[in-house]
């Protein structure tokens, strides 16, 4: 990959390489766009095979924070982070708190949170370093692990698109297969079950596997199992890349929706499965219930308006249809047609000068 060519074809603002030698960080700080506020976006902690798939990693998630929050009618940029490591045991107090000072270093243009492989632990941690940090412990008046609301957004969105698909939003007998029942599709299982769908699971980790097939009489196959079992509902929960050109022959369902960023490999594969006629909830528009979330936090965390913001992911679904639609694009590219509305009309506004404490007017002391 071609680093100056990519970012320059995608306007990304900054990608930062973070290499402490005293623990071991190795981390990639990507900033893709702060038009609408501030990037905020998780960190990733995941064994990369190489260093060229953490830094695409990282810049493809990061793109992908500037259109989820743009797409919620958020005042928030785009960024994401990535740890090269593996999070059951490169762990340290040192990595975290190495990590934290490189995002103090951005001084407040990267505001990160957990993502796949970290946890709140992890965020306190970091939180010892900086304070542009989210999904931190309540006991700082946060709102904690994020997972479990980024869970209930991408029911109410599989909701809205299984309404789309049938003409009525009910899961009761719908049988739905789950890829990666981590912290976020563990806690989305539990609102499927309790709505009476019937549930097949995958996960490369047994233990999360046999956790839901307790808890939810789901039944288990094998990762590699997952595109092809008869379903109606295909759920992406694990990593991205998932509806490419080997897996899209084999599905069987009707709706492809789920919590997983960065669904498709490339996105011929989004006009591909248009073409085909699933229904597909964009990723960044159904997932965005963590993000939604932790923004929250900024405000002085309220749950009760945190939920009430989660709850407006069925109507952005269903908005996205209705652009598809109308313009006749496949639901991909309806979701980025809303998310860079947005931020164009934001990048042309022109405000007026506004006297300010920041103003160039105040620098002088
Ligand atoms: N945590 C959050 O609040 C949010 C997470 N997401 C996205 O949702 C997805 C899941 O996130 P989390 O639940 O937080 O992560 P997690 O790490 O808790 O769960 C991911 C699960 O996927 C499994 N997995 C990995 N590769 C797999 C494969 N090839 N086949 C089957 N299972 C596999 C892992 O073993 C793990 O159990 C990620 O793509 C993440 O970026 C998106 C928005 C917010
Ligand atoms: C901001 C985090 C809670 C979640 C995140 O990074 C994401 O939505 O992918």
């Amino acid at each position: 990959m071609k680093l100056f060519e990519y970012m320059e074809k995608y306007d990304y603002e900054e990608l930062l390489l973070c290499q402490d030698k005293a623990s071991g960080l190795k981390a990639i700080i990507c900033i893709h766009d702060t038009t609408l506020g501030p990037a905020l976006g998780g960190c990733r902690m995941w064994t990369y095979d190489s260093e060229e798939e953490a830094i695409e990693d990282a810049l493809r998630l990061a793109r992908g924070m500037t259109y989820k929050a743009a797409a919620a009618g958020l005042n928030l940029g785009g960024g994401k982070s990535v740890i090269i490591g593996d999070p059951r045991k490169d762990k340290s107090e040192a990595l975290f708190r190495a990590f934290g000072r490189f995002v103090q270093g951005l001084n407040g243009r990267y505001i990160t949170a957990e993502d796949v492989g970290t946890t709140v632990e992890d965020m306190d941690l970091i939180h010892e370093e900086t304070d542009y940090v989210t999904g931190i412990s309540p006991a700082f008046g946060s709102s904690g692990n994020p997972s479990p609301v980024t869970a209930y957004g991408v029911y109410k969105g599989m909701k809205a698109t299984v309404r789309q698909a049938w003409g009525d939003d009910s899961l009761e007998g719908k049988t739905i297969a789950v890829q990666g029942v981590g912290n976020v599709a563990y806690n989305l299982c539990r609102y499927l079950h309790e709505e009476g769908a019937r549930l097949i699971v995958t996960d490369i980790n047994q233990e999360a596997v046999r956790r839901a097939v307790e808890a939810f009489g789901a039944r288990a196959v094998d990762p590699n199992e997952i595109y092809s079992v008869e379903c109606d509902i295909f759920a992406p929960c694990a990593l991205g890349g998932v509806i490419n050109d080997e897996t899209i022959p084999q599905l069987k369902a009707r709706v492809i929706a789920g919590a997983a960023n960065n669904v498709l490999r490339e996105e011929r594969h989004g006009d591909q499965i248009h073409e085909l006629g699933f229904y597909y909830a964009p990723d960044y528009v159904i997932n965005a219930g963590g993000l939604i979330n932790v923004a929250d936090e900024l405000l002085g965390y309220n749950r009760d308006r945190a939920m009430r913001k989660v709850e407006t992911i069925y109507d952005n679904i269903e908005k996205v249809f209705e652009i598809s639609r109308r313009d006749n694009i496949p639901t991909y590219r309806a979701a980025d047609r809303m998310a860079e509305e947005r931020i164009q009309a934001m990048k042309n506004a022109r405000s007026t000068f506004l006297q300010n404490p920041k103003s160039i007017l105040n620098m002088k002391e």
